[in-house]
């Protein structure tokens, strides 16, 4: 089938590549020629686990090209994906701009019937808006021109986005006449050959299943992160909490690791978004405003621990291990580890930090007021503390003795829980995790 996809971020770049490989022909359209010219010479822009082979092997196939010419785009698919950004509004909303200009333009260029499906995530009523633009652009033409509007919210993580597209859980499809479902179908197939099934339903639910979604992952961490509080103060642990607590088939584990907050250009943005829809319908949404001050406090976490621990950060020297909001991604949108470096270097501590992929992003916004390092251990030299911001594999094994020997101090600072307390004080080392006051001493 034939399909174009406007917006090759994060999103539309892995849809544009997966629906390629499965052997559709696919027009990804970006308004920044650079991205484009890159992706043409099959360069991925972003960090992200498989996609960039994946790219390479359907340009050099012929199913997948990229233009900034959205009317080429549009003349030759029958699917037009709006993949565009949906970034969050002053007041808390969900900006459509980008989303309404694409489906005005999609409508200036169409010559016949097409499916315009709303990939971006946006709040409920946005396909009824998206419908209006496009009718009213097409109100110009002398002849009828059909079209129909579709939600289809993405469900992919970064760092793990080519898999979850091409291996989905389920694919949530709002649509309003039978019609365009069987399309839908037809094109999703080969995506459900593993029994995962495709959700039908009306458009405005399926809009809101994404919000839904998105706020319940968030509402489970936040409320590991508030158990993990309460750990610390009674001297209990979190992790074996969470293995008790999420055992229960009707709770399961995923999404109840406690850490330092949950960031991302997702979790942040939606939650936001959905308090505001429900806020102006005169619902109260006091629910997802905890959530989000849980999750303020949270990324607070290690400069508060710091300051517990070592006394004031003046003049101390801090080595971070992780910059991106999660580990496979060069991502660092609403990363907990901004926090973590304004509250360090505002008050006055040395800050040394290494990740594998979200250096640059970082160097962008703090130059020399960081020392980034080559490789994990290059950033201990002299370091009082080490602090794991981001669960990178490479992170997960450290040879502790080297550590121990490269460190003037002794502490490490676990954000992820991801080590062993005992193996560190083997090692002369003191170690803090998130919600292990059972380790440390409590109460
Ligand atoms: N990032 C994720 O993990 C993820 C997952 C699911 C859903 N979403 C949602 O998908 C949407 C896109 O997110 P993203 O992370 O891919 O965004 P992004 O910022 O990475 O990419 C957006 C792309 O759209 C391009 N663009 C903007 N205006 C355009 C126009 N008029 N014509 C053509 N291209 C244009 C930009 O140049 C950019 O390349 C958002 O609504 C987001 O909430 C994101
Ligand atoms: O138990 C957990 C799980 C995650 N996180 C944090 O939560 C954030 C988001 O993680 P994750 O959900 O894995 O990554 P995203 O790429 O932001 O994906 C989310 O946001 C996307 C955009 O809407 C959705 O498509 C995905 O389904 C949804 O998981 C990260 O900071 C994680 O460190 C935790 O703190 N504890």
């Amino acid at each position: 089938m034939k399909i174009s996809v406007v917006g090759t971020g994060y999103v539309g770049l892995v849809t544009a590549t997966c629906f390629a490989e499965m052997g559709h022909d696919v027009i990804g359209v970006d308004i920044d020629h650079e991205k484009v010219q890159r992706l043409s010479r099959g360069e991925s822009p972003l960090f992200e686990p498989g996609l960039e082979a994946m790219l390479k092997s359907n340009l050099s196939g012929g199913r997948l090209s990229f233009t900034t010419d959205l009317s080429v785009a549009v003349q030759n698919s029958l699917f037009c994906f709006v993949a565009v950004g949906t970034p969050k509004g002053e007041d808390g909303s969900a900006d459509l701009n980008a989303v309404l200009a694409v489906a005005r333009s999609i409508a200036e260029h169409m010559d016949g019937y097409r499916v315009i499906v709303v990939k971006s995530t946006v709040p409920v009523g946005t396909c009824d808006l998206v419908s209006r633009e496009v009718s009213e652009a097409l109100a110009h033409r002398p002849g009828p021109v059909d079209f129909d509007v579709v939600s289809n919210p993405e469900f992919l993580k970064e760092g793990a986005a080519v898999e979850d597209f091409l291996r989905p859980d389920r694919v949530i499809v709002g649509v309003s006449n039978p019609r365009v479902e069987e399309l839908m179908r037809e094109l999703y197939s080969p995506f459900v050959r593993n029994g995962h099934p495709v959700y039908f339903m009306d458009v405005r639910s399926s809009e809101l299943t994404k919000y839904a979604s998105n706020a319940l992952l968030a509402t489970k961490i936040s409320f590991m992160n508030m158990i993990s509080q309460i750990c610390d103060k009674v001297g209990a642990d979190v992790m074996s909490v969470r293995s008790g607590v999420g055992s229960d088939r009707r709770i399961g584990m995923p999404f109840l690791y406690a850490g330092v907050g949950y960031g991302g250009s997702c979790f942040p943005k939606d939650v936001k978004a959905l308090i505001h829809t429900g806020t102006r319908l005169g619902v109260e949404m006091g629910l997802l405003r905890e959530v989000e001050a849980v999750n303020d406090f949270q990324k607070l976490w290690v400069l508060k621990k710091l300051r517990d621990l070592i006394g004031p950060l003046s003049g101390k020297s801090i080595a971070l291990w992780g910059g991106a909001f999660k580990p496979d991604t060069d991502d660092i949108r609403e990363a907990t580890s901004l926090t973590v470096l304004d509250g360090l270097i505002g008050e006055g501590a040395r800050v040394s930090l290494y990740d594998p992929a979200a250096m640059p992003s970082l160097r962008e916004i703090y130059g020399d007021s960081v020392c980034f390092g080559e490789n994990p251990y290059s950033v201990l030299a002299g370091a009082d503390v080490l602090v794991l911001l981001t669960e990178w594999r490479v992170f997960r094994n450290p040879d502790w003795r080297k550590i121990k020997s490269l460190m003037s101090g002794t502490l490490v600072l676990d954000g992820r829980n991801q080590y062993e307390p005992s193996e560190l004080s083997r090692h002369g080392l003191s170690w803090h995790g998130v919600g292990r006051g059972c380790y440390t001493g409590n109460p």
